[in-house]
């Protein structure tokens, strides 16, 4: 069936919708983001859990724009600080902005020795279809690593250069896109999202 095949990431964060053009390039869907739809009416992520802020999201910008929506809900959980920042990752230092937010996990983090650095990357991804939030598809990925004392590398965005990966010995933001997606939460997320989403796609299509 020939139909319009537009996906909007429901994402304002330019780093996070550069991962997921990668992983529809080839899919024949055309990515849209909230970028270019200025004026749709935003949401605000009061949930307790990534799922609940990615179906927020997801089922909120579906209904606005009525066309299928992608949401990622992320953050960092660091062991040391019982799992903050997590769904607060983006508010860590206040506002949204990634240097306030390194900065304040650098100082909550000050002189803690290396076997208690371990953290967690959460994504947790919602599909949602316009006005069907009961067949909304969710995935979660997750990868292990350490909070380094010290920034390493200047790609990518947000918690990277502080997020060291031992088995690759870099940080995320010293891996190239590619290297990133091959082994992050998103892409974790991704892959399995890959594998689901074009049978539910033609479901919520013939309904
Ligand atoms: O791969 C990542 N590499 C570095 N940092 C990351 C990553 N994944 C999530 N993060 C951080 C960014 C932000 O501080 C928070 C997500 O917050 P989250 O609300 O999901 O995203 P956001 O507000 O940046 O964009 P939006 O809600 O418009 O999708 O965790
Ligand atoms: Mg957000």
């Amino acid at each position: 069936m020939a139909v319009p095949r537009t996906l909007v990431v429901a994402t304002k964060n330019p780093g996070k919708a550069r991962e997921f053009a990668k992983s529809f390039a080839s899919s024949g869907i055309t990515i849209h983001t909230l970028l270019d739809y200025p004026n749709a009416q935003q949401v605000n992520e009061t949930g307790t859990t990534f799922e609940e802020n990615a179906r927020l999201k997801a089922d909120h910008f579906a209904h606005v724009l009525q066309l299928p929506v992608l949401a990622d809900d992320s953050g960092l959980m660091v062991d040391a600080l019982h799992g903050q920042p997590g769904i607060r990752s983006a508010r860590f230092a206040g506002d949204h902005n990634d240097a306030a937010n390194n900065a304040k996990l650098l100082v909550e983090m000050g002189g803690m020795p290396e076997e208690q650095r371990g953290a967690t990357f959460h994504s947790t991804l919602v599909m949602a279809w316009p006005d069907r939030p009961a067949d909304d598809l969710v995935v979660v990925g997750e990868t292990r690593g350490q909070i380094l004392t010290v920034p390493r590398g200047d790609n990518q965005f947000g918690y990277d250069p502080l997020f060291f990966y031992p088995p690759k010995q870099k940080s995320f933001a010293e891996m190239s896109p590619d290297e990133k997606n091959e082994i992050s939460h998103r892409g974790l997320a991704l892959k399995k999202l890959a594998i689901v989403w074009p049978d539910w796609w033609q479901k919520e299509e013939a309904k």
